[in-house]
Formats: structure tokens, C-alpha cells, sequence
């Protein structure tokens, strides 16, 4: 299968990775930054072309990995030969009727990845418009279940998906972060505290999933009466941790939801 992908960034970057991985796809890129493109081509050996259109003639699924503000330009360039062809966008915060308004009433696929598919450990959220056959839902979740786990959502989620996962790899690297100034402020090397600090988050997780644990049994299981835990805790509370966490992240939702 033809797979196209129109800009060569960070997150296309991580998308072919994954693809490459399956001889079955053959894939096809198009950057205005050409350095860009010719760095997948050295990297992972796709081939370059020269226009948004001509990835649209040569590809069964096209990928659009531009930012938000340059997807309107891409859609109008291409939107005389995607014919039945199954566009895929990745923007955030914009709606399939925003793209529909642009090319009309096609086969549209939204995806909101996040870094970690690099990994192969990221959530995608997915949607699709009401024109894709179910075979044609099946081959592109196989397409994108390479880079880790999909959800197939109704459009009003994207947001939250976006706020939630997208987003999220920034957030949680914020936490890490903290955690690090912490474990430095504290007298530890800037590498050990690093190194450290991610055993924490990584082995937590998997006592977690291994052991089904809830976070209040893990808080439990660790919270001595009048012991060191409860203090650092009851800070937490009082500077309402919890409470700027959830509002960062409906910031994030609110911002998807009025991107452009
Ligand atoms: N960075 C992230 O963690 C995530 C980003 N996204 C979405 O992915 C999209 C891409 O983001 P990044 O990869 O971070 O951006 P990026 O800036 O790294 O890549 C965008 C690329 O598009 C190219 N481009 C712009 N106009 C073009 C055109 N007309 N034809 C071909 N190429 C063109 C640019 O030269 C650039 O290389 C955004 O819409 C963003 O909302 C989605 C999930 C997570
Ligand atoms: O910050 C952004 O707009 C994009 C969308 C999700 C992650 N990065």
C-alpha cells in the first residue's frame, strides 16, 4: 500500500518510523522545506517528490502532518485530485467539517497521536468521516496500531484527546521535571537524580499494571501514620496540586477546542 505523508516534521518523523517497519508500505514524502525531506529519504529511504498534489496521485492514504495554520493551504493545493482518496490529518483542533468546507465532501481521518509512538508506546485517539468503509477503517487502525494503542472515538473527544495525550508527554516530562529539581536541590548529581527519578515513574507504573494497584492503594501502602510520606502529601493538598493539574489539562482541552 501507498502511504504519502505531506510534511516532514517531528511527529511525521515518528510516523514513518513505525511504517517503515512493515515492508508492505511504500512511502512517499513531500516537504516545502526540502532539507526536511531529503533527511527522511537518507534516514529511512522513502522517496521525495515535489508537490502536495503529487503525493495525492501516487498514495492510497495521505498523511497531513503540517501545523494547524498551514493545513487550510495544503487542503486547497490538493483538493482537485484527492478524488476518493483517504486523507488523514493529525492538526490539532481541527474538525473534519472545517476540512470538509475545503475539499469537500471526502474520505476524511482524523488521528491525534503523541510523541510516544516513536516508542511504540503512544496513544492514538482516531476518527473517521462518514464515508470510510469499514475496510478501509480496518486497514488505517492497522496502519497507526504500529505506533501503539488506538481509540476510536466520536469527533466531540478529539480535544480531550488532544488535552489529555497529546499533550500529555509534555505534562508528565513538567512532573519529571519537578521531581529532578527536587532530587537536585536535595544534594543528588544532576545525572543520578535523572536516572533515579525515572525508575521512580517507570517502576511505579509497572508495580501498578502488575499488581492492578490503585493509586490510593499505592498512597496507602506507602503512607506511615505520622510518617514522612503524609507530610509531603498534605503540602501537595494545601498548594492544590491536584486542582492545577486537572485545570492545565482543561486549559490544553479548551485551546484544541478554539485552535483556529
Ligand atoms: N508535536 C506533537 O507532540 C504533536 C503534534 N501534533 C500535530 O502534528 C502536526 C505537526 O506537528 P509537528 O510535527 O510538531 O510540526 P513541525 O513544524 O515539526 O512539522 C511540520 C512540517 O510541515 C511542513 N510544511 C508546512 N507547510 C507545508 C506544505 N504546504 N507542504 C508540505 N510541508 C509543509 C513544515 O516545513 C514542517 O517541516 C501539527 O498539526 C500538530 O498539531 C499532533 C500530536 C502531537
Ligand atoms: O501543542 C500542540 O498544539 C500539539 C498538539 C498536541 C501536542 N502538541
Amino acid at each position: 500500500m501507498k502511504i504519502g505523508l505531506i510534511g516532514c516534521g517531528n511527529m511525521a518523523n515518528s510516523i514513518v518510523y513505525s511504517i517503515t517497519k512493515n515492508q508492505k508500505y511504500q512511502i512517499f514524502c513531500y516537504d516545502v522545506d526540502t532539507l526536511k525531506a531529503e533527511k527522511f529519504k537518507k534516514l529511512y529511504g522513502v522517496a521525495v517528490l515535489m508537490s502536495e498534489n503529487e503525493v495525492v496521485l501516487s498514495c492510497d492514504i495521505i498523511i497531513i502532518a503540517v501545523k494547524p495554520k498551514d493545513i487550510f493551504n495544503v487542503l486547497s493545493k490538493i483538493k482537485n485530485e484527492v478524488d476518493d482518496k483517504i486523507i488523514v490529518s493529525i492538526a490539532a483542533g481541527i474538525s473534519i467539517d472545517k476540512m470538509k468546507d475545503v475539499i469537500g465532501n471526502k474520505k476524511i481521518v482524523r488521528v491525534m497521536p503523541n510523541i510516544n509512538i516513536s516508542v511504540e508506546e503512544g496513544i492514538l485517539g482516531m476518527c473517521f468521516s462518514e464515508s470510510i468503509l469499514d475496510d478501509e477503517k480496518e486497514k488505517i487502525r492497522e496502519l497507526f496500531e504500529s505506533m501503539g494503542s488506538v481509540i476510536v472515538v466520536d469527533e466531540k473527544f478529539m480535544d480531550a484527546i488532544t488535552a489529555l495525550f497529546g499533550s500529555g508527554p509534555a505534562f508528565v516530562a513538567h512532573f519529571i521535571e519537578s521531581y529532578i529539581d527536587a532530587a537536585v536541590k536535595l544534594g543528588f548529581s544532576k545525572q543520578e537524580s535523572y536516572e533515579l527519578v525515572l525508575k521512580l515513574f517507570y517502576g511505579t507504573v509497572v508495580n501498578m499494571k502488575n499488581n492492578m494497584l490503585t493509586t490510593h492503594q499505592i498512597k496507602d501502602m506507602v503512607t506511615s501514620p505520622g510518617g514522612t510520606t503524609i507530610e509531603g502529601l498534605v503540602e501537595f493538598e494545601r498548594r492544590a496540586l491536584k486542582g492545577a493539574i486537572i485545570d492545565g489539562i482543561v486549559k490544553a482541552y479548551e485551546r484544541s477546542k478554539s485552535i483556529l
